[in-house]
């Protein structure tokens, strides 16, 4: 995965409206491959929308995204969407699975560790922290290798070292060529940031 390979996310004069509400209208923008982008603006204005447009999740009422294809791209929600079947390893090795990568489980492994999970594997989903189920969609994301991450206040559920070790695994997938978008509240996750698009009264 080089930045050559991943192409710019370009929205022109994107907008979106749930019925006669118009969350925002007439947004530009460009996620370039190789850096982190953080969607910041008060509740309600409209990051996870545009979050849902941005990663193709979601179809905007007017304007145009190229959001990458399903096999590109990795999320991390905000509310963690693990398998509550599934141990906290097996959620973390789910979608490169899912995606058909043969998952390199050395590599696999060591990032569990450094997001603080090690001793947690046999875990099931309701047997952990929400901060610890945090991290592992958040190894799940990095485990996957894609190109392209999308993440829904990725450190909301993490004390302050936690919240570091995430961002600092989320600048490595950048600087191996991935393009992160974040929506972030946080000083820290704001700190992290490349570029920031700031969304509120609509535009
Ligand atoms: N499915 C939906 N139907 C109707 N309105 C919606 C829907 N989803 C979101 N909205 C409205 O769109 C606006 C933007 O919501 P969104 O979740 O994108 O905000 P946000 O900036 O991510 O907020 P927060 O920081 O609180 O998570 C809000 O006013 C919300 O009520």
């Amino acid at each position: 995965m080089s930045a050559a390979s991943s192409p710019s996310i370009i929205a022109e004069n994107l907008g979106m409206r749930y019925g006669t509400t118009t969350v925002f209208e007439g947004l530009n923008l460009k996620v370039l491959p190789g850096r982190i982008l953080v969607l910041a603006g008060p509740s309600g204005a409209g990051k996870t929308t545009l979050l849902n447009l941005l990663s193709g999740l979601d179809s905007a009422t007017a304007g145009r995204v190229n959001a990458p294809g399903r096999t590109q791209r990795g999320f991390v929600f905000q509310d963690y969407n693990l398998l509550e079947s599934l141990s906290a390893w097996d959620n973390a090795l789910l979608s490169g699975r899912l995606l058909g990568k043969r998952v390199n489980k050395a590599a696999a492994r060591a990032t569990f560790a450094e997001l603080g999970l090690d001793g947690l594997e046999r875990r099931l989903p309701h047997e952990l922290s929400g901060g610890q189920q945090q991290r592992v969609a958040v190894a799940r994301v990095l485990i996957a290798r894609v190109p392209f991450i999308f993440a829904d206040e990725p450190t909301g559920a993490l004390d302050a070292r936690s919240a570091d070790i995430v961002l600092r695994n989320l600048r490595g997938a950048a600087d191996r060529g991935a393009t992160v978008v974040l929506v972030s509240h946080s000083p820290e996750g704001l700190s992290c940031a490349d570029d920031i698009v700031e969304i509120g009264g609509g535009r």
